[in-house]
């Protein structure tokens, strides 16, 4: 059996990051910026007005001063013209400065009688002016690989960026298997129950930027299973669930190993999902992952996330973690690295009594795995421990 870190470097051996794409900016939220863009504009173009009010000669303002107003600026229609001295322009916010003006007076600040303004006493020394590149100037670049968040596609906008090269999602193919198995709305017989965990990673991976491709329930057979590789070719990566064990029934290994699978590695010490199995085959990345619904979900956290945004070119590394602080004592692990369900509240984490990995209901009540190393010794209350946001 491998480590963890053993098996995640041996998975990120298995890819490389996708080809490159061009999408619409407003397709682009979510994607992997794949190559630095530069801006194809200075923001603002131009001295800006922050303010409503009078644009002058700073150095002609003064509580009492008076000024003539000559005309008028609004976003999107400059003044035309300069203001010489004595003069004003009523300006709007996010209109041009005219020539000639280097500060606004907010009209909060002014008496207007027709034409001339005159300053009050209790005026504020703010200019008000936006400086040409005060928020970026031309060619300043966004710099990849970088996930966009909503932020990100603002900046691009203005940025005058109307296509976004992003690195291709992966395709993932998942692929439940199982005798026992039925799909959710079918009417399960006495001996079978409802595939969970497919639709569970299926709902992850697509969450973190994947194309996912939910296959039908494969059975218990070598023929299922090898329809289910036919139907899976074209994936960048073939996920199957279940028949990882050594049971007389778990035929994933041997319907992989027909089609040439080149094994990465077999077993991971880890809890749960030791009987996880990894490398290549039909010319993508397959991971066989155990069945049992939290191993899944599980593996998806600890393996496939960070696969995935390695494939879509963001740095390969494991999870992140945070530590927390244990609102109560934890008995000693054992020889596997345990990922415990646990609700993480502010600094401080309470592990889940019941850790089967069968129990849905525990996994969806969690928000963190608490991460226990291999022989890590007994906890007491008032631990840091490693967590996962999940
Ligand atoms: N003698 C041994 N038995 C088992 C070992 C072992 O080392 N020696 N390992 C156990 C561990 S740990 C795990 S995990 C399971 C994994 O087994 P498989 O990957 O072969 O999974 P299955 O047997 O197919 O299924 C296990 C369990 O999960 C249910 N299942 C499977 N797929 C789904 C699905 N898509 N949705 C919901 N539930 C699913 C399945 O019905 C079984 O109950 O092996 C242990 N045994
Ligand atoms: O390793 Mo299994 O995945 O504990 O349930």
């Amino acid at each position: 059996m491998i480590s963890v870190v053993e098996a995640l470097d041996a998975l990120f051996a298995l890819v490389t990051p996708l080809d490159v794409e061009w999408v619409p900016l407003d397709h682009a939220a979510g994607r992997v910026l794949a190559r630095n863009v530069a801006a194809q504009r200075t923001q603002p173009p131009f001295a800006a007005s922050a303010m409503d009010g009078y644009a002058v000669h700073g150095a002609a303002v003064a509580p009492g001063a008076r000024f003539h107003v000559i005309g008028e600026a609004a976003a999107g229609h400059g003044f035309d013209g300069a203001i010489a001295n004595g003069q004003a322009v009523r300006i709007f916010t996010g209109a041009p400065l005219p020539q000639g003006a280097d500060r606004v007076v907010i009209q909060e600040d002014v008496a207007r009688d027709a034409d001339v303004i005159t300053l009050r006493a209790d005026l504020d020394g703010n200019a008000y002016v936006r400086p040409a590149g005060a928020d970026f100037l031309a060619g300043d670049l966004l710099g990849a690989p970088r996930r966009l968040t909503p932020a990100d596609i603002a900046l691009l906008a203005a940025m005058n960026i109307a296509r976004v090269p992003v690195t291709r999602r992966p395709v993932v193919a998942i692929v439940a298997t199982g005798d026992e198995l039925v799909q959710p709305g079918e009417t399960p017989g006495p001996d079978q129950i409802i595939a969970s965990n497919n639709h569970g990673l299926a709902a992850l991976l697509r969450a973190h930027g994947a194309d996912v491709r939910l296959l039908p329930i494969a059975r218990d057979t070598h023929a299922s299973l090898a329809l289910a590789f036919d139907l899976a070719r074209g994936a960048d990566l073939i996920v199957t669930i279940g028949g990882a064990s050594v049971g007389d029934h778990d035929l994933v290994a041997a319907a992989a190993g027909a089609r040439g699978m080149e094994r990465a590695f077999y077993k991971v010490a880890m809890r749960p999902g030791k009987p996880l199995m990894a490398g290549r085959v039909d010319g993508a990345a397959m991971v066989g992952l155990p069945g049992n619904p939290v191993s899944a979900m599980v593996c998806g956290h600890v393996f496939l996330l960070p696969l995935i945004a390695a494939m879509s070119g963001l740095s390969a590394r494991p999870a992140p973690r945070r530590s927390a602080i244990l609102t109560h004592d934890l008995t000693a692990n054992g020889p596997r690295e345990h990922y415990m369900r646990a609700v993480c509240a502010g600094d401080s984490v309470t592990v889940f009594d019941r850790q089967d990995s069968a129990l849905l209901s525990v996994l969806s009540q969690a928000n963190c795995l608490a991460v226990r190393p291999v022989g890590d010794p007994a906890r007491r209350a008032g631990d840091r421990i490693a967590v996962i946001a999940i």
